[in-house]
Order: structure tokens, then sequence, then C-alpha cells
């Protein structure tokens, strides 16, 4: 993990405390059909250390939205810092991992060394490298199998190794684009749990990216609810959820770690709270009416 930036600019000193800040970003995609306007207006702040999930109806640009963050596209116009630095800057120092829906293993390479790769291409040592990969296989209970292929493996257990590949690096920052989407039921609500455990274990801030309202709000401090194209942010809803600390304020910056989080347990799934956000989360996608600046709800 790279130093803080040195250079900022006088009155930009809370930034780094800032893991993603998108402004105004537009993005339009010039095709032979005609312009897509992908997205429109966003603004959004993730704070160090926050769980912030995108949900919104297929098309309305969550992926590509993440593509900017990862700088694997430019805006259109607009600009996206990720932790004070540009998306190029913050690639090349490593600051974020990625783990896409498709775990994206090579096939060829053992668990082991699939998860060793970043370090590999980073020049880590090769006994640095086999104590970090013995820690993370570990930590997302897969020790057992660091001499497998991946063919060897179920859909969940390659996602783990995608998301222990994605820490690597140990990223301030995760992107995961629906990365347990084709799991199921049951394997999905473990990764959740294991996931949530492991943000909070790292302190890494993520931006996940969903179709499921029960998985954006049992992750998530904060669920952005996206709007068909162009997308643009309808609301952001903060997730109140039993067993958090109370006052947490609603804004960026405001994620102070685990204490004032809600814990997750499978028990918080049924819980009265939960049932609450999730209606939060439905009405504010299907455009329910919500009213505006209502406790609780940060609307846009
Ligand atoms: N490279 C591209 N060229 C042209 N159009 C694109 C490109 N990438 C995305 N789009 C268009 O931009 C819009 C947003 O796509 P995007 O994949 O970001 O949506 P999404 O919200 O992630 O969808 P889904 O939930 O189905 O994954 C869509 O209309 C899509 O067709």
């Amino acid at each position: 993990m790279s130093a803080p930036e040195t250079t900022a600019a006088p009155g930009t000193i809370t930034e780094p405390a800032i893991a993603v800040r998108v402004s105004s970003v537009d993005k339009v995609f010039e095709t032979q059909g005609g312009r897509v306007h992908a997205l429109e207006g966003i603004d959004l702040s993730v704070a160090a250390g926050e769980f912030v999930s995108l949900i919104g109806p297929s098309g309305c640009g969550k992926s590509t939205l993440m593509r900017l963050i990862a700088d694997l596209d430019a805006p259109t116009s607009g600009s996206i810092a990720v932790f004070g630095k540009t998306p190029t800057r913050a690639r090349l120092d490593q600051e974020y991992g990625i783990a896409f829906q498709q775990a994206g293993l090579l096939p060829w390479r053992t668990v082991a060394a699939n998860v060793a790769l970043p370090l590999e291409l980073h020049g880590v040592g090769q006994a640095a490298r086999r104590a970090k990969v013995d820690e993370l296989l570990d930590m997302v209970g897969l020790a057992e199998f660091a001499e497998r292929y991946p063919d060897q493996l179920s859909g969940g257990m390659q996602q783990r190794v995608a998301i222990a590949r994605s820490l690597a690096e140990q990223p301030r920052l995760l992107l995961m684009d629906e990365p347990f989407g084709a799991l199921d039921e049951m394997t999905r609500e473990k990764m959740q749990a294991d996931l949530v455990r492991i943000a909070g274990e790292t302190g890494a801030a993520v931006v996940f990216v969903t179709h499921s309202i029960p998985e954006a709000v049992f992750l998530s401090d904060r669920v952005v609810v996206m709007s068909p194209r162009p997308g643009r942010i309808r609301e952001i809803v903060p997730m109140r959820l039993a067993g958090a600390a109370a006052g947490p304020a609603d804004g960026v910056g405001a994620v102070e770690g685990a204490a004032t989080r809600a814990a997750r347990t499978e028990g918080l799934r049924e819980d009265r709270s939960f049932f609450e956000m999730v209606t939060a989360v439905r009405e504010a996608l299907h455009g329910a009416p919500v009213a505006t600046g209502a406790r609780g709800v940060e609307t846009r």
C-alpha cells in the first residue's frame, strides 16, 4: 500500500479519508447505432472503510461506473479520484483490488499460484509471497485447497479464490461487480458473511454491484439506487439496522468503522430492521413516493 498523496492542494487535507470521489460524471458511448448516454451527472463519495452497493435496473450503468473507477474506461466529462489520485495513478499504485462476476482464474495455475499472481507481477519475493498466500487462503477458508486447480473447485470456492487474489496487495478499496451473481442462495449468503468479515478485518472500502436488494442491505453501509438510462443516482439509502450504535451520521466520512456498524449476523436477515431497509431500497428502486428529505433517506 502506498503512502497518502503528499501533493494535495491546501483544502484537500481530508481527501485521504475518501476512498472514491465521483464528481459530475457523464459517460456517453458513441456506437454505430448512435450515442448511448450511459451515465449522467453522477456524484458519489465513498469513505475509507465504507461498504457501498450500487443497485439499479439492467443497463443503468452500474458496470460502466465501476469500469470508470477501475480505470478500465474514462468518463466523457467530470472527474474521478481514488484516495485523492487519478484512477490511473491509483491503478498503478495498486490501491484497489477487483473481483467481477466471472472469477477469472487462470485454469493452468493452482489456487495458490492464482492468488500469488498480483504479488508475482509486482516483484514480491517468493518467501513473502508464500506467507501472504497462506494467510489469504486461510482467511477465505481454502488453506487445504492451495494446490488444487480452479476446475477442481465449486463456483463458490472459485469466487473465494478471486476475492483472496483481489486482497493480495492489501488494497484499501475493493471493486466488486456482481461477484456472487452465479452462486446458489446458500453459498451466496455464506460468501456475503465472509466478505463482510474480511472487509472488516482489512478495513477496505468496498464498492459492490448487485441486483439483489437483500444482498445490498445485508452488506452495505449505504445503498446507491440508480435509475434507468441515462443512469443517474436516484437515491442513496443509508442502512439503519439493528445493533448499530446510536446516531451514525449518513454522509460520507460517517463510517468510523465497525463501532457504528450493525453486526452482520445471520439473525439480522430476519430482523425487522432488515425488512424495513429492504422495503426502503425497493421503494427507491421502483420509484414509489418516498418523502423528500424523509428522515434516514438521502434523496437526490
Ligand atoms: N463499450 C460500450 N459500448 C457501447 N455501449 C455500452 C458499452 N458499455 C456499456 N454500454 C451501454 O451502456 C449502458 C450501461 O451498461 P452497463 O453494463 O454499465 O449497465 P449495468 O447497469 O451494469 O447493466 P446490468 O445490470 O445488466 O449488468 C447500456 O445501455 C449498455 O448497452
